[in-house]
Order: structure tokens, then C-alpha cells, then sequence
């Protein structure tokens, strides 16, 4: 019997009401998370990363919101639950980190009293052992000397040991599901290697599904299992990463890979991807990267760029890389 994944999005979309039309940041998204895996979620700003996030965990700011799909939680349908339910079923099964940590911190609270409040409400422990779990939570983070940093306030931390205490605290009451969105953005790169590093031990030794969302490559190289690439809201390819970061089959992918100073894949010229991501309102028609692709023919400019379904699950590209269809071949 296969294992239910800890996350399913299905066919997700989401829409904005504008005074110039419907806008779709979010377009027939559908992906797994399972159990003690990292999916990375990358693309170029505005390519719907955070909006898919957002609308997983219930935290979509209107206008926008879910108009298609659904979003299951080890099976159980969320997306369209009472508000109050869904902010239950976040802080006891979902975690979240955000990019700044003091959007996710009080500033007024010591860092003790924070975790112990969302310990004490999620887990069935009294104060005392939740201080202990606490401090456990803390030193599993690697902040030096817990048990004495635990009566700080978030301004006393750095930057990095910052997102360590939002990681101890998004991970406290044992959820199964963590939101990393762009968590080491804002951090020095020698702190972001180490945050990373973090973020795939704790997912390898608690068995937490995590949706790691990044515009950097080099980070979803480093951290993750598998990788979602979503261009103008749509997923442009789908795959486990270390297939997709060497061979990869969306033209999108490729310039994603060839403008990443990778070590691990050893490429020796940068190069960047001509143009910019169309505007949500301005899309082109036919594929929305035809302007940008250098593989583009004929059929691209015409037709609407195909979704992953209706390929092989893995490019959602009329004429994918590494394969040798030619136009007239294609329907
Ligand atoms: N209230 C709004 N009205 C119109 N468009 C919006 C609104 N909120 C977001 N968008 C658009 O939705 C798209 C998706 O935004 P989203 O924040 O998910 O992108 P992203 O891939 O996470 O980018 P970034 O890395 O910059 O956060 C963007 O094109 C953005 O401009």
C-alpha cells in the first residue's frame, strides 16, 4: 500500500479580481509532499511561489483566493474549511518560516515564553514540561546554551540564530507539514548554508514533509528532494532534483541552471535568460516563456503552453529538452 502523502495540491487556482480582468497567480498547480521529504518550490519573482504557499496554509490575503482545486492534508481536504479550524490545524500541523524572523516573532515576549505559548496550546503538557521542550527545541536548533538564552528577546539574537529560534518554533508542536518560505534570503550566505543544513537534518530525523520555497536555485541544488519550477503561475516542470538540475527538460529550467553558479553541476559560463517574466495581466499568447525561449516554433506561439498532465508529468513544454520531437510530430 502507498503512503498517503503528507500534502496534496491538486489542480490548484487561484484568482484576483482586478479592474482590468481576472488575474491567475496560481494556475492547475498540482503536487505530493511525503513524509520526511523537501520540495522546492523556484522560480523568478512573481511566478506564484509564495501565492501556492499562502493558499496551502489558508493565509491568502483577499481579493485572492482559491477558486480551483483542492488542497488535501494527509488525505483531508483544508481549502475550504472554517478560517477558525484551518488557524487550528496550522499552528498544531503545519509550520511556518518566513523570510524575515521577526515577522514571525514578538518582539514584547522572550523567546521561552513564546515556544512554551505554542507548546502549552498544541501539545497536551503543563507549563514545566513544556519549558523543558522548550529548551530541548532550542538546543535541537543549535542555540548555545538554551537553557540561559531562553529568557531573551528576539532583538537579542543575530540574524542567523534569529531563523533558528523561528525554525524551533515552527517545529515545536510536531507538525507534519513546514512552509519555508525563502527562509534564508535575508541571511548571510555562510549563515544560509547552515540554515539549510538544518532544515534538511530536522526534516530527515522528525519525518517532516517541507515545501521549501526559493528563488535560488543553489538552494533547492543543496536542500531539496524534489524540485517544482512555476513560471507565470503555472508549473513548468516537475521532477526529483538531481534529475532535473542535470538534464533538465523545460527551456525555463535550463536558463534557470545555466544563469546558477552551481558547483555541483560544474557549468563554467553564466548566462542569463533574456526578458523578463510577462506580467499576470499581459501574458502572451500561446506558452507564456515563448518570448523568452529560444526553442520556441511556431506551435509555441499559438497554443497555450500544455500543463504537466498532459505531458509526460514532467515538463509542461510542447517540445521538451533532451527529447528529439519535432514540430510536425506534435498534435
Ligand atoms: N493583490 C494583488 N493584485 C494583483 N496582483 C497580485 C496581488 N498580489 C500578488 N499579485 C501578483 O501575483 C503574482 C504571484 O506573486 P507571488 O508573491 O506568489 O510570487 P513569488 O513567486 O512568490 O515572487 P517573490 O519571490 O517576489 O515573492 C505576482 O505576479 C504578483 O504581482
Amino acid at each position: 500500500m502507498t503512503e498517503t502523502p503528507v500534502l496534496s495540491v491538486r489542480d490548484l487556482t487561484v484568482e484576483i479580481p482586478t479592474r482590468h480582468g481576472i488575474l491567475r497567480p496560481v494556475d492547475q498547480v498540482s503536487y505530493d509532499i511525503r513524509a520526511g521529504e523537501i520540495l522546492g518550490v523556484v522560480g523568478e519573482s512573481g511566478a506564484g511561489k509564495s501565492m501556492t504557499g499562502n493558499a496551502v496554509i489558508g493565509l491568502l490575503d483577499p481579493p485572492a483566493r482559491i477558486t480551483g482545486g483542492e488542497v488535501l492534508l494527509k488525505g483531508e481536504p483544508i481549502h475550504d474549511i472554517p478560517r477558525a479550524r484551518l488557524r487550528r490545524l496550522r499552528g498544531k500541523h503545519m509550520g511556518m518560516i518566513f523570510q524575515d524572523p521577526l515577522t514571525s516573532l514578538n518582539p514584547l515576549l522572550t523567546i521561552g515564553d513564546q515556544l512554551t505559548e505554542t507548546i502549552t496550546e498544541h501539545l497536551n503538557v503543563g507549563q514545566d514540561e513544556a519549558r523543558k521542550r522548550a529548551i530541548a527545541a532550542l538546543d535541537e536548533v543549535g542555540i548555545p546554551a538554551a537553557s540561559a538564552r531562553i529568557g531573551s528577546y528576539p532583538h537579542e539574537f543575530s540574524g542567523g540564530m534569529r531563523q533558528r529560534v523561528v525554525i524551533a518554533l515552527a517545529l515545536c508542536a510536531e507538525p507534519e507539514l513546514v512552509i519555508a518560505d525563502e527562509p534564508t534570503t535575508a541571511l548571510d550566505v555562510s549563515v544560509q548554508a547552515q540554515i539549510v543544513a538544518l532544515l534538511k537534518r530536522l526534516c530527515r530525523e522528525r519525518g517532516v514533509a517541507v515545501m521549501l520555497v526559493t528563488h535560488d536555485m543553489g538552494v533547492i541544488a543543496e536542500a531539496a528532494d524534489r524540485v517544482a519550477v512555476m513560471y507565470a503561475g503555472r508549473l513548468a516542470e516537475l521532477g526529483p532534483v538531481r534529475e532535473v538540475i542535470t538534464n533538465a527538460h523545460h527551456p525555463y529550467t535550463a536558463g534557470l541552471m545555466a544563469s546558477t553558479p552551481l558547483a555541483s553541476v560544474g557549468q563554467k559560463r553564466l548566462k542569463q535568460i533574456p526578458g523578463a517574466m510577462p506580467r499576470l495581466g499581459a501574458l502572451p499568447d500561446g506558452c507564456a516563456f515563448h518570448p523568452r525561449c529560444e526553442y520556441a516554433q511556431d506551435k509555441c506561439r499559438r497554443d497555450p503552453g500544455p500543463s504537466l498532465q498532459a505531458c509526460d508529468g514532467r515538463a509542461a513544454c510542447w517540445f521538451p529538452l533532451g527529447t528529439t520531437q519535432k514540430e510536425d510530430t506534435v498534435a
